[in-house]
């Protein structure tokens, strides 16, 4: 199979998507850096999870390419992508637990399909997986009996359960309180340092998120990348864009406001 030279463990080269009339993704071009928190921001519609769904191959690019780990993606059969993703972890909006699973059976569930370990080791490995995210003796309960915050770390620690290099984490503060917002910043944060060598993305428009824990930012903008660069480098842009995405405002060159 096709390698790249180059360590970054994602890197989309021209992507290209339209649905029907909308032109979504208009050549994008990121190279996600390895063992670091990236967001990847924008308004509204812009396409942040249009390129998720690339990362993990549920939409295949029109034009361009999608190099994870060094494979070339792209051309890909569906067992090789198979094979990618369980390299990948991913946290959906709402933690997508399975309603009628328990806290054990719900994490458990990518270990029991794709691994041969042992009860008894699994039993030990959910219990690591949930003092990870900060929870402890609560695999009986079923998410109906869980807050939102301990949805979202249960759908962490199942998204971390065969151990992945990359972790996914869409929209994970949208429609949050600040509270629960600063909470779910923190376990990405932890998440980040416990787990060694993990990268991780991030995608957002919670500019308070950003500004917290972002490591590496990647702004898109009509369907490309407008301005990527770390958050000091962000906060400094004099770039007029880039300002009112920082602002939230009104006034500036976005017609409609950020979020
Ligand atoms: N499967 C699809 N079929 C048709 N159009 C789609 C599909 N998926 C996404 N789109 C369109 O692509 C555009 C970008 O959507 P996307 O969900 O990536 O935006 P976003 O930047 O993640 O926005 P938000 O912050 O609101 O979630 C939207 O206009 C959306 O309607």
């Amino acid at each position: 199979m096709e390698k790249v030279k180059d360590k970054s463990i994602v890197t989309l080269i021209n992507l290209k998507k339209t649905f029907g009339k909308n032109k979504v993704l208009r050549g994008l071009n990121i190279k996600i850096p390895e063992k670091r928190i990236s967001y990847i921001i924008g308004r509204s519609g812009e396409g942040k999870s249009v390129t998720l769904k690339h990362i993990i191959g549920i939409l295949k690019p029109d034009e361009g390419e999608v190099w994870i780990d060094g494979v070339a993606m792209h051309s890909a059969d569906e067992r090789a992508w198979e094979n990618i993703r369980q390299q990948i972890g991913t946290l959906f909006q709402d933690g997508a637990l399975f309603d009628s699973l328990n806290v054990f059976e719900n994490i458990s569930f990518p270990i029991q399909n794709h691994t041969k370990m042992p009860l008894e080791k699994i039993k030990n490995e959910v219990k690591n997986l949930l003092e990870i995210v900060g929870l402890a003796n609560i695999e009986e309960k079923f998410p109906s009996e869980l807050s939102i915050g301990e949805r979202k770390r249960v759908g962490l620690a199942r998204a971390l359960a065969l151990k992945p290099k990359l972790l996914l984490y869409d929209e994970p503060t949208t429609s949050m309180d600040p509270l629960i917002a600063d909470l779910i910043d923190n376990l990405i944060q932890n998440t980040q340092q416990k787990i060694e060598g993990i990268t991780s993305v991030v995608i957002s428009h919670d500019i308070t998120s950003v500004m917290n824990i972002a490591e590496y930012i990647f702004f898109l903008h009509e369907g490309k990348v407008y301005f990527e660069g770390t958050p000091e480098e962000f906060q400094t842009s004099q770039d007029a864009l880039v300002k009112q995405f920082l602002s939230g405002g009104r006034n500036g060159p976005l017609a409609v406001p950020i979020a």
